[in-house]
């Protein structure tokens, strides 16, 4: 058994004039939570659909689970759960008659009552597929998608119309199963949940690996500096990037006599790092790379304002 889950190198596809995935590179552990993120279009889908032998590629090497999905069988298949996006039909069948039928198909499957108990499913266990909700329907997919107690779980937006306390739910069931030792992919637009259940996340855009990463480290957020944000009595904002938050503030605290106005102190967020990868930083620029920390963000290029000192870069009246 290889340390690795997925292996891909080099993969690219296309659609016509449309290249969706252009020389992707993904190295994901056995056991680990890793999360594809990008904007719409960005190739996530395809490269999914690749993974479990759903679409064909043009070219890269790709090994799943040890086989290479384009060739591998039935045994293979039956170790892997996916959840695709829009994937169930309304049916006259139940959730129940439908979890147990999908149970059949795996040789070792979880008890379906269970698994409907699992995704907060039990209040329509018998009620029919049809007569569901959005939301709950989505938790009948994420039922069928680990019936088969996979190794590997393939998520294609899998909470997309949840409520947040089913996303909740789910990023706890999530989160078991990881602890169980299957190997979990998901895409997802909620960087809120990368955060929650990612061990590890890529940034594609346009089918290009813009960054992997720890979500706490990814593109330099790990190192960046804090910013520093007060009010000044006069109304005027101030916001001043530095290493060292607790120094200023102290200097702030000392200079305004006890509590700083309007105090914040932040530290660049999954979203700002995401956001400055795929060139929408807060400056708008077309940051590829982020390395800087605040991946698209001007702090610290453009001096003081005569508040602060020189450890600290300070302006004035910044707006976000
Ligand atoms: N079956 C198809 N035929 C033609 N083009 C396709 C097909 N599927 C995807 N594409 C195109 O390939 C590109 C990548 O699509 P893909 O669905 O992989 O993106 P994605 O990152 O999953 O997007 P989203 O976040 O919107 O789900 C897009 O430009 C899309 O229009």
């Amino acid at each position: 058994m290889t340390e690795y889950a997925v292996r891909v190198r080099g993969l690219r596809k296309r659609y016509g004039e449309v290249t969706a995935v252009n020389g992707v590179d993904l190295d994901i552990r056995r056991g680990e939570v890793f999360g594809l993120l990008g904007p719409n279009g960005a190739g996530k889908s395809t490269t999914v659909e690749i993974l479990r032998g759903h679409r064909a590629r043009d070219a890269g090497e790709v090994s799943v689970l040890g086989a290479d999905p384009a060739r591998a069988g039935r045994g293979w298949q039956a170790r892997i759960g996916i959840v695709w996006q829009d994937e169930s039909a309304a049916e006259e069948s139940t959730v129940q008659e439908t979890v147990r039928h999908f149970a059949r198909y795996y040789p070792r499957p979880r008890d379906p009552d269970e698994v409907i108990a699992l995704v907060g499913l039990e209040e329509k266990a018998r009620s029919r597929t049809k007569a569901l909700s959005g939301g709950q329907r989505r938790r009948l997919d994420v039922a069928l998608g680990v019936i088969g107690r996979p190794e590997l779980l393939l998520l294609d937006e899998p909470t997309t119309g949840f409520d947040p306390v089913a996303r909740r739910q789910f990023w706890q069931l999530i989160r078991a199963l990881a602890d169980e030792g299957t190997t979990i992919v998901l895409t997802t637009h909620y960087l809120e949940e990368a955060e929650a259940l990612a061990d590890r996340l890529a940034v594609i855009a346009a089918g290009r690996l813009l960054a992997t990463g720890e979500p706490a480290t990814l593109a330099g957020r790990g190192e960046a500096e804090a910013i520093v944000r007060w009010t000044d009595p006069d109304g005027r904002e101030y916001e001043a990037v530095t290493a060292e938050p607790t120094a200023l503030v102290g200097e702030l605290a000392a200079r305004y006599g006890g509590e700083v106005p309007g105090l914040r102190v932040t530290r660049p967020t999954l979203e700002d790092v995401y956001l400055g990868l795929i060139g929408h930083g807060r400056d708008g620029g077309s940051g590829h790379g982020g390395g800087s920390g605040h991946a698209g963000s001007d702090h610290g290029r453009d001096g003081g304002s005569g508040q602060g000192d020189d450890s600290h870069h300070t302006r004035e009246g910044s707006k976000r």
